[in-house]
């Protein structure tokens, strides 16, 4: 308020100025002011709910191990009877996904030495004068020497240094030769956490049984949980037919979702499994279809080092892992669910105190005269 006496020149230099409150005693205007304050705040619970923003998120770190197991028995011409396990069709272990040979064309007995190149373009030939010594080219299955051979009873070709005899055959085998490999099972574990949270779970839940472990079987219906699936159960997740897969190959996708709500009343954090396939299906239309690559077992033969070569066509799984967790978020938390003493924990890391500088001042003149280093003061 201004006083005649605050008055000292004409340009009022001495005056200070604030402002005034007033306080209407008014039933109708407050409740006017209270219904208003009700619907704002009404308003803003309402977006927060609407965009879930009263929820905390975080996405999932995993890490996937896998066994596959079973056995196979085979019966061909070439071969005679073959049992197959899974050392022999599961060759390598990758990064969450496993690879299940299911058909195979092999060359047996290859040793270093010069034989006729299979016939494709560029190495037909009628005369020596048709071959080049040392030319190769990237689907050269050897080395040129420059002289022209019988390949069969019709064709000639270049003669190469090569693994001899040289892998003559295109299409796989058809049924596949291990088609049964729809039996075999495979173990997965998945280890997830959630890291804001410091939340940790696996795929072989705490309240699974061993007993029950050695024989379930994963069903969508009957046993959601068990971490043991059938391959062939699988591949018909993923709508697919293992007898047709198996024959060239393809990429089946496993994918785990894990949705956690580690919300107080709703804790539920379960593996949801879902299959599907990756490539291209429909073989028939597509160039290149399936999915192989070669591998040799080498040994010795009377002092020669031999190999027998595996052209080897399978189904890879790769097994996904998603997952999202939500939590309520601190404010809400912090009123409604945690001790006063957390409470006041939080408090003091959300605000910083700072002393009103002219009480510092009062404290510290009155504390120097009690003969106090002033540097305590201020801490
Ligand atoms: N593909 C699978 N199908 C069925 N059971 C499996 C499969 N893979 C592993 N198991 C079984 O699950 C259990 C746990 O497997 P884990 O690999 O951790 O143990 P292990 O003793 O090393 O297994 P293994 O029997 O191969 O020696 C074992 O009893 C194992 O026999």
């Amino acid at each position: 308020p201004r006083g005649p006496a605050m008055r000292c020149s004409p340009l009022n230099l001495c005056e200070y100025e604030t402002s005034k409150l007033v306080r209407i005693k008014s039933v109708k205007l407050g409740s006017l002011k209270w219904a208003l304050n009700g619907v704002i705040l009404l308003v803003i619970c309402i977006m927060l709910l609407w965009n879930k923003e009263y929820q905390e998120y975080d996405l999932v770190v995993s890490s996937v191990t896998t066994k596959v197991k079973g056995v196979a028995q085979t019966n061909t011409a070439d071969f005679g009877e073959v049992v197959w396990d899974v050392v022999d069709y599961s060759p390598n272990e990758e990064k969450n996904s496993f690879f299940v040979a299911t058909n195979f064309i092999v060359t047996k007995k290859q040793k270093q030495g010069k034989c006729p190149e299979v016939p494709h373009y560029g190495t037909l030939c009628r005369t020596d004068n048709d071959c080049k010594k040392g030319l190769w080219d990237i689907r050269s299955h050897g080395v040129q020497t420059g002289v022209c051979v019988k390949f069969d009873v019709t064709t000639k070709t270049c003669e190469v240094s090569a693994w001899c005899p040289i892998e003559n055959t295109k299409k796989p085998p058809r049924p596949a030769l291990l088609t049964s490999a729809e039996n075999f099972t495979v173990l997965i574990k998945n280890n997830i956490r959630f890291p804001a949270f410091n939340f940790i779970r696996r795929n072989i839940l705490p309240e699974v049984d061993g007993n029950y472990l050695k024989k379930c079987i994963y069903n969508q219906r009957t046993d959601p949980y068990c971490p043991i699936f059938r391959l062939g159960d699988v591949v018909q997740g993923a709508r697919e037919n293992f007898a047709d897969i198996a024959v060239e190959g393809g990429v089946i996708g496993i994918q785990i979702n894990w949705d956690c709500d580690l919300n107080r009343f709703f804790n539920s954090c379960l593996p949801k499994y879902s299959f599907r396939r990756l490539d291209e299906k429909e073989s028939n239309r597509t160039l290149y279809p399936g999915l192989n690559f070669r591998f040799a077992r080498y040994y010795t033969e009377n002092g020669v080092e031999s190999r027998t070569l595996y052209k080897a066509f399978g189904i890879r799984f790769d097994v996904m892992v998603f997952g999202k967790t939500t939590v309520f978020i601190d404010w809400l938390i912090g009123t409604s669910c945690y001790s006063k003493e957390s409470q006041q924990v939080y408090s003091e890391r959300k605000y910083e105190s700072v002393q009103d500088r002219q009480e510092v001042k009062h404290t510290h003149t009155h504390n120097a005269s009690l003969h106090l280093h002033p540097g305590l003061l201020l801490v």
